[in-house]
């Protein structure tokens, strides 16, 4: 069999790392035809003299020319390019098969574009390009000819527990259930969530993940991502999307079938299995992660949104329901808002609970119109940004 080649899009991080261990252990399988980063020089330099790859790609132009001068001081034949356009290059290039759109944020969306329009299997962990892309972000996909596998833990757990016919899936799912951990703060009382610090909120007690989902989880804002994610994904209207607090985060997510069974994939919190089923479906291959131990399990339990104080806990949560329902381009302005917002609790600008006051400042402050093309999108995201910097400056 050909190797498959594949573009691994935020390589230096927690998604693209474990992909990169993924595929090592398929050699033969898998052959890396270029990496990226936004400025980690070091680890990138690393990855490249151990794969080898034809393009590494910064973002940032400066990390771009240390990479350059650094591979060629040890010989190594990777070419590096720098910025937007050079990351669509490698997502679209015709000598690739895969791409892996693991960059976060809404950064992600044209790469994940590009690969899509240009017909690749595209294994999104991206949540964000999706959210932001919605219906045009589907569009790309069709018109492309490109097959888009989610590799988010509860997209993944979804995705294997519906049948393989996507047009039976209307008819013959009652609705899906995401699970949520709870993140660090499930059992805070609410009012103590004002005294977060950034190191507290990227604590997740079951995931080791890059620092945005880490604070998005504590929000519960990754869920309400990742409601809106499941909506695009899997097309069922979102009073059929529920979500349910699991604190174990040994059911991955579920789905409900119209005479009542729920069909789960189970496993250990380690987003290599996802990363390894999105890589060879329909296929399965070695992934590196343990087995469940059924025998060791001490606990799976389960708590309603509306028990234990959590709505009041995790206001943001609600935001994706009514994101849906409300004009396109909704979702996109609740993405960029969070993004904002969760950059300024990071730098201790804000408050953790304050996120959640920048969000629903922007919502209510930008108008929006129904997105016509990738100009108008990226307007509303540009738009929603400057709203949120305004909110976060009336709150400091
Ligand atoms: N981590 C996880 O377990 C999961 C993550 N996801 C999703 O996957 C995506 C990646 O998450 P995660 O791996 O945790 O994030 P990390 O922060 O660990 O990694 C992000 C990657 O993107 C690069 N990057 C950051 N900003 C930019 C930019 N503006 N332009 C280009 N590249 C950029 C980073 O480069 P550098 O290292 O140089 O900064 C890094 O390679 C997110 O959308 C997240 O929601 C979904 C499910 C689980
Ligand atoms: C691993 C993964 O997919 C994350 O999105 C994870 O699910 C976060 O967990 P919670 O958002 O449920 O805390
Ligand atoms: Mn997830």
């Amino acid at each position: 069999m050909k190797p498959q080649r594949i573009t691994v899009l935020g390589s230096t991080g927690s998604i693209g790392t474990s992909t990169l261990d993924v595929i090592a252990r398929h050699p033969g399988r898998f052959e890396v035809f270029a990496l990226s980063a936004a400025r980690q020089v070091d680890l990138l330099l690393e990855q490249c003299a151990r794969l080898r790859p034809a393009f590494a790609v910064m973002a940032d132009a400066g990390a771009a020319r240390r990479l350059a001068e650094r591979l060629e001081a040890e010989r190594l034949p990777t070419r590096v390019l720098e910025g937007p356009d050079a990351l669509e290059r490698i997502a679209a290039h015709e000598q690739v098969d895969v791409v892996m759109a693991a960059i976060v944020g809404a950064a992600g969306l044209a790469p994940c574009l590009a690969a899509a329009r240009a017909g690749k299997r595209l294994l999104l962990a991206n949540k964000e390009a999706l959210v932001v892309g919605g219906d045009f972000f589907l569009d790309a996909v069709r018109a492309g000819g490109a097959r888009l596998l989610p590799i988010d833990s509860e997209h993944s757990a979804i995705f294997q527990s519906l049948p393989e016919d996507p047009a039976s899936w209307d008819e013959q799912v009652d609705k899906i259930i995401l699970t949520a951990s709870g993140g660090p703060f499930r059992t805070w009382e609410p009012a103590r969530l004002r005294e977060v610090t950034p190191q507290q909120a990227c604590a997740h007690p079951n995931w080791v993940m890059g620092r945005k989902i880490s604070v998005d989880s504590a929000t519960m804002m990754n869920k309400a991502l990742e409601v809106i994610e499941a909506h695009y994904l899997f097309g069922l209207p979102p009073e059929r999307l529920d979500v349910v607090i699991h604190p174990q985060s040994v059911i991955h997510s579920m789905v409900q079938y119209r005479d009542t069974s729920v069909v789960a994939q189970l496993g250990t919190p380690d987003m290599r299995v996802p990363i390894a089923y999105g890589l060879a479906w329909p296929q399965r291959i070695a992934s590196g992660a343990q087995a469940l131990d059924f025998s060791r399990l001490a606990d799976m339990s389960f708590e309603a949104l509306d028990s234990r104080g959590h709505r009041e806990r995790f206001p943001g949560l609600q935001l994706a329901w009514e994101c849906l329902r409300a004009q396109p381009g909704s979702t996109a302005v609740l993405n960029a808002a969070n993004e904002v917002a969760v950059a300024a609790f990071l730098d201790e600008r804000i408050r953790f609970d304050q996120i959640h006051s920048v969000n629903l400042a922007t919502l209510s402050a930008v108008q929006v119109s129904k997105p016509q093309d990738l100009t108008d999108l990226l307007a509303l995201d540009a738009r929603a940004r400057a709203q949120a910097e305004e909110s976060i400056a009336c709150l400091t």
